[in-house]
């Protein structure tokens, strides 16, 4: 259904590189990257720490510069944009962080701290911004006369609410979400995902959306990318990805994600264990694939050559040299489909009570 959606994003074969000490090679912390966010629907960015998802926003942000590959944004490849150029694009392109206190300044009221990405769009009439203002805030569940409070008079969820009407006031066809709900409590969670998700509708916008939560990830994105050290493990619709795993890594995310059931716990916390270490960036670099130190289905081609991405007949991109084998060599004492969190079902609860509300 994605595809007849218009692509707001297109980040094509992106390779970012650090230097860490002098004269040692760049640090790859993204390698031969892609993906598409389309107009009016979430594209999650999925791993652990380290992996990499910060360093594709701020790559699509214009904070860090690409060694290779491009991003178009609105069709334009805004890595070969003069800044005046990109400046122009960028009120389409909006950014809401996990700490609201980032983007909110303690000291200016709540009405200012949104005036000023319609301002730095050179939108000077007050009336213009007072209207904007007043429907954002409505839009995000806050009585208009907030405007004239302060952040502190607020809680963490209604900051974050308001972060999100500051990067609606430009009306961006593109808005990323870096860990935008991990400091929240589940419930204030849910509301603030199932905010995202009405405003999706009433103003068209994309997400790309950074989590290193699965349950958060099922919850609200339309389809999923899946990164470990800075590549692509597996991307495609979020249900597929999430329920019926083609990546060995995707299997060993979803199964850290946490469930209600104390029994299933302990079971997927077995089958997690011979996953190794989760961290998203302890392994050697090798020629091989990325996860082959952490993977129980290597064998010694995976050590040698790094898998290309497949496509699968049902539209999922997947690197593993080993898919679809190594799901039947999968033992683990945890189903592979059906798969789902105890925080994915409170999520779930919270909406279900949210629409029928
Ligand atoms: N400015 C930098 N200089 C050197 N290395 C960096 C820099 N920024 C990020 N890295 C490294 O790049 C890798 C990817 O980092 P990044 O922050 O993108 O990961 P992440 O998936 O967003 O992790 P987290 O969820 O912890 O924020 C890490 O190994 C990190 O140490």
């Amino acid at each position: 259904m994605t595809q007849e959606h218009p692509p707001v994003l297109e980040v094509r074969n992106i390779s970012v590189g650090f230097g860490r000490r002098r004269r040692e090679p760049l640090f790859r912390a993204l390698d031969d990257v892609s993906l598409t966010v389309r107009r009016g629907t979430t594209m999650g960015l999925v791993g652990e720490s380290g992996s990499g998802k910060s360093t594709l926003a701020k790559a699509v942000l214009g904070l860090v510069p690409a060694q290779s590959g491009s991003v178009h944004l609105l069709g334009q490849d805004t890595t070969r944009l003069s800044p005046s150029e990109r400046r122009k694009l960028g009120s389409s392109l909006q950014a809401v962080f996990q700490d609201p206190n980032n983007s909110l300044n303690p000291s200016y009221t709540v009405g200012r701290s949104l005036a000023e990405p319609m301002k730095a769009q050179g939108i000077r009439s007050q009336q213009t911004i007072a209207r904007r203002t007043a429907k954002l805030l409505e839009d995000v569940g806050l009585d208009p006369a907030s405007a004239a409070k302060y952040p502190r008079d607020f809680s963490g969820g209604q900051r974050q609410r308001i972060s999100i009407a500051r990067a609606l006031m430009t009306e961006p066809q593109l808005v990323i979400c870096d860990e935008s709900v991990s400091a929240l409590d589940l419930s204030v969670k849910a509301q603030i995902l199932n905010l995202l998700a009405d405003l999706q509708d009433g103003h068209g916008v994309g997400y790309l959306f950074i989590s290193h939560d699965m349950s958060v990830v099922r919850h609200i994105c339309h389809d999923v990318t899946v990164l470990y050290r800075g590549q692509v493990m597996e991307a495609g619709p979020t249900r597929l990805v999430t329920h019926e795993p083609a990546h060995p890594y995707t299997r060993a995310l979803v199964l850290a994600a946490p469930v209600a059931n104390p029994q299933a716990q302990q079971r997927r916390r077995a089958a997690t264990a011979a996953y190794g270490r989760m961290s998203g960036a302890t392994a050697e670099a090798s020629s091989g694939c990325p996860f082959v130190p952490r993977c129980p289905f290597a064998t010694d081609q995976c050590r040698r050559e790094r898998p290309e991405p497949q496509t699968l007949t049902d539209g999922r991109v997947v690197a593993c040299h080993r898919y679809p084998e190594w799901r039947q060599e999968d033992r683990a004492d945890a189903p592979l489909s059906g798969v789902t969190s105890g925080d994915a079902d409170e999520l779930d609860n919270q909406r279900l009570k949210s629409e029928t509300a």
